[in-house]
C-alpha cells in the first residue's frame, strides 16, 4: 500500500483537515486524520463532465497530454462530432486512441446523429446502436438531446432513443437553449436531466427549479460561467475548448474563474468532482475507500497551482511534466468533395435585393436574424464590406455536391476568405469571405488537405491541416495552438476583432442553436425550425 499526506478536502463534509490517504491496486483503501500542518492540499481528480474533444482540434491522446498536467483525470465526452463524420467507426477511433493514455475518457452516446434532417452528415447513430453502446460501462449516458422540437413534438424516433436510455438506466444529457415555460416542462418530463446551454440567470434558474442539473459552461466560444454564477449550478464544463485555451489550462482554469466570479471554492470543486461522479455513477470524484485513487495535489484552494496528479494510484504528472508516453492513432482521409469554382459562390440576381443575414454575437453560439439591402454586379448579389455584410457558404463534403450561399455580419473582414471543415455538427466545409474567388481558394485548400482550416488573404494561403476526420490533428496541443494563433492573427489583420474566429465560424452551421444558421441544404430559421429564403419576399 502507498500513502500520501497533506491537507485533504473532504467533498462530503466540505471540511479541510490534515490526513493520510492510503491506496493500492488503483483504489483508495483508507483515509485517516493525522496531526501536522501540511503545505499541500489533496483534491479528488478533476472531471470535465461535458466536452467535445474534437473541438480542441487534437485527438484524445494529445488532448490527455495537454490536460492531465492541469489536474484533469476524467472527462465525459460526447463524440457526436466524429460520429457525424463517420458514424460508429469514429466513436471507435476515439476509444482506441484514448485507450493508450491514462486519462479516463467516459463517453455519452450521441443522440442526434445527424443533428437534424436539415443537413447532410457522414454518419448515423440509430436507437439500436444507442442500446448496444449504453450496455458498455464506458458509455455513461445518452448524449445531449439537441432535437428539442422533436422531444416536445413527440417525434417517434426521438422518443425511442430516450426510451432506450431509460431502459438501460442511464442519464440523459440535454441541450435546451432558450427553452422555457410549457415547452421546457415537456422537455424535462421526458427525463432529460442536464443542460449546458443556459446563457442567462433566469434561464438557468427556471431549469434548476424543474430539477434539471445545470452545467455552467466556460468554453472557448461560449462563456456563460460569469452570468450563471449568481444562480449557481451543479457542474462546471467546457463543452468546447480550442487548443490555445487548452495550452493555458483546463478544469483548473475554469475553477479559478468560478472563484473569481464569486462561487465558493469548495462548491466549485464539488462541481468538477463529486457532483458529476454521482450523477454519472463514476467510481471516482471523492477520496474515500473503494473509489479510484484519482488525486490532484495543489498549493491551496484559492490559487490551486496543480503539482502532482494521480490516476488509479499512478503518478501521471509531476510539477507539470507528463509521466506517460503519447503515441496518437492515425486515421485515413474522409473527404469526398470535388474542387469548387469561384462562380459556385455567386448568388445571381436581376436587381438589388433585401436579404436575410446571420449576425454573430461575440462569445456566444446563438446568432441574431438581420437583413441587408445588397447591390448587384455582373448579375450577382454583392457583399457590402462597408456595412460588414460578407458572403458565407456551406459546402457538403460527403460526396453529394450540395452547397448553400448566404450572408453574415460580425466578422468585419476587409479582404480574403476563411474556411473550416470544423462546422458543428455535420462538419461540412464552412467558408466566409469578401469575394467568390478567395472563397473557392479557401475551400479547395481544405479539400486538398483532407480537412482543416485555411485563410486566403491578399492572394496568399495559410492553412492548418486536420487530417483526422477533418476535425483533429495528431500533433501536440502546443503545435496546433501555434498554427491557430498565426491563423487568428491573419484573420485579425483582415479586419476581424473576434477572440476565437474559427470557433465562432464553426457554430454557424449548428442548426439546433437559435436563431439563424446555415447548412449545406439552406438558410435555417431555428425558432421556426425550417428553411427560409435568402432573399426576403422570395
Ligand atoms: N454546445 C453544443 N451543442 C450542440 N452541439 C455541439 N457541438 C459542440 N458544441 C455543441
Ligand atoms: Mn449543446
Amino acid at each position: 500500500m502507498e500513502f500520501i499526506r497533506g491537507n485533504l478536502l473532504n467533498v462530503f463534509t466540505e471540511e479541510i483537515y490534515s490526513a493520510e490517504v492510503g491506496f493500492e491496486n488503483g483504489l483508495i483503501s483508507c483515509v485517516k486524520p493525522v496531526d501536522g500542518n501540511f503545505k499541500t492540499l489533496i483534491l479528488p481528480g478533476f472531471i470535465d463532465s461535458h466536452i467535445h474533444i474534437e473541438s480542441s482540434m487534437i485527438c484524445p491522446s494529445r488532448f490527455a497530454e495537454a490536460v492531465v498536467p492541469h489536474g484533469t483525470t476524467s472527462v465525459i465526452a460526447d463524440p457526436h462530432e466524429i460520429a457525424n463524420v463517420m458514424g460508429l467507426n469514429g466513436i471507435n477511433y476515439m476509444l482506441n486512441d484514448a485507450s493508450s493514455v491514462p486519462l479516463k475518457m467516459f463517453l455519452t452516446v450521441p443522440s442526434c446523429v445527424p443533428a437534424t434532417k436539415f443537413e447532410t452528415a457522414g454518419g448515423i447513430i440509430t436507437s439500436e446502436d444507442i442500446d448496444t453502446l449504453l450496455k458498455r460501462p464506458e458509455f455513461v449516458g445518452l448524449g445531449e438531446v439537441m432535437n428539442f422540437p422533436g422531444v416536445i413534438g413527440q417525434d417517434p424516433e426521438v422518443i425511442e432513443k430516450l426510451e432506450v436510455a431509460h431502459v438501460n438506466n442511464k442519464p440523459i444529457d440535454g441541450h435546451a437553449p432558450m427553452l422555457s415555460g410549457a415547452e421546457l416542462c415537456n422537455y424535462a418530463a421526458a427525463g432529460i436531466s442536464t443542460d449546458h446551454e443556459s446563457t442567462t440567470p433566469s434561464e438557468a434558474l427556471e431549469k434548476r427549479r424543474l430539477g434539471m442539473k445545470i452545467m455552467m459552461r466556460e468554453g472557448s466560444s461560449a462563456k456563460n460561467l460569469k452570468a450563471l454564477a449568481v444562480v449557481g449550478g451543479d457542474f462546471i464544463v467546457s463543452d468546447d475548448k480550442d487548443p490555445e485555451d487548452l495550452v493555458e489550462g483546463h478544469v483548473d482554469n475554469m475553477l479559478l474563474k468560478a472563484i473569481e466570479y464569486g462561487i465558493d471554492p469548495v462548491k466549485a470543486i464539488k462541481m468538477v468532482t463529486l457532483n458529476p461522479a454521482e450523477h454519472y455513477q463514476l467510481n471516482t470524484g471523492s477520496l474515500v475507500p473503494g473509489k479510484a485513487a484519482d488525486m490532484v495535489i495543489v498549493d491551496d484552494i484559492e490559487k490551486l497551482n496543480v503539482k502532482n496528479v494521480y490516476i488509479d494510484g499512478k503518478l501521471v504528472s509531476k510539477n507539470g511534466s507528463l509521466n506517460f508516453k503519447v503515441n496518437p492513432l492515425k486515421l485515413q482521409g474522409t473527404f469526398k468533395s470535388s474542387p469548387k469554382k469561384p462562380s459556385d459562390f455567386n448568388l445571381t440576381s436581376d436587381s438589388p435585393k433585401t436579404v436575410r443575414v446571420i449576425e454573430i454575437i461575440e462569445d456566444q453560439l446563438i446568432t441574431n436574424k438581420q437583413t441587408a439591402d445588397l447591390d448587384i454586379q455582373d448579375g450577382n448579389l454583392m457583399a457590402d464590406l462597408e456595412n460588414d455584410v460578407l458572403k458565407i457558404a456551406v459546402v457538403e463534403r460527403y460526396g453529394n455536391n450540395k452547397m448553400t450561399n448566404g450572408f453574415i455580419k460580425g466578422f468585419n473582414l476587409k479582404n480574403g476568405a476563411i474556411a473550416s471543415s470544423v462546422a458543428h455538427d455535420s462538419h461540412n466545409i464552412i467558408v466566409i469571405g469578401t469575394n467568390s474567388k478567395d472563397m473557392a481558394k479557401a475551400v479547395n485548400t481544405v479539400i486538398t488537405n483532407n480537412g482543416g482550416l485555411s485563410v486566403v488573404s491578399n492572394g496568399g494561403i495559410t492553412d492548418l491541416k486536420l487530417p483526422i476526420a477533418g476535425l483533429m490533428s495528431d500533433r501536440t496541443a502546443e503545435d496546433v495552438a501555434k498554427d491557430l494563433t498565426i491563423l487568428k492573427q491573419l484573420v485579425n489583420d483582415m479586419g476581424s476583432t473576434l477572440s476565437s474566429p474559427f470557433m465562432t465560424l464553426s457554430f454557424l452551421a449548428l442548426l439546433v442553436i437559435p436563431n439563424l444558421k446555415i447548412s449545406d441544404m439552406g438558410l435555417f430559421d431555428v425558432e421556426k425550425f425550417e428553411f427560409v429564403n435568402i432573399v426576403l419576399d422570395d
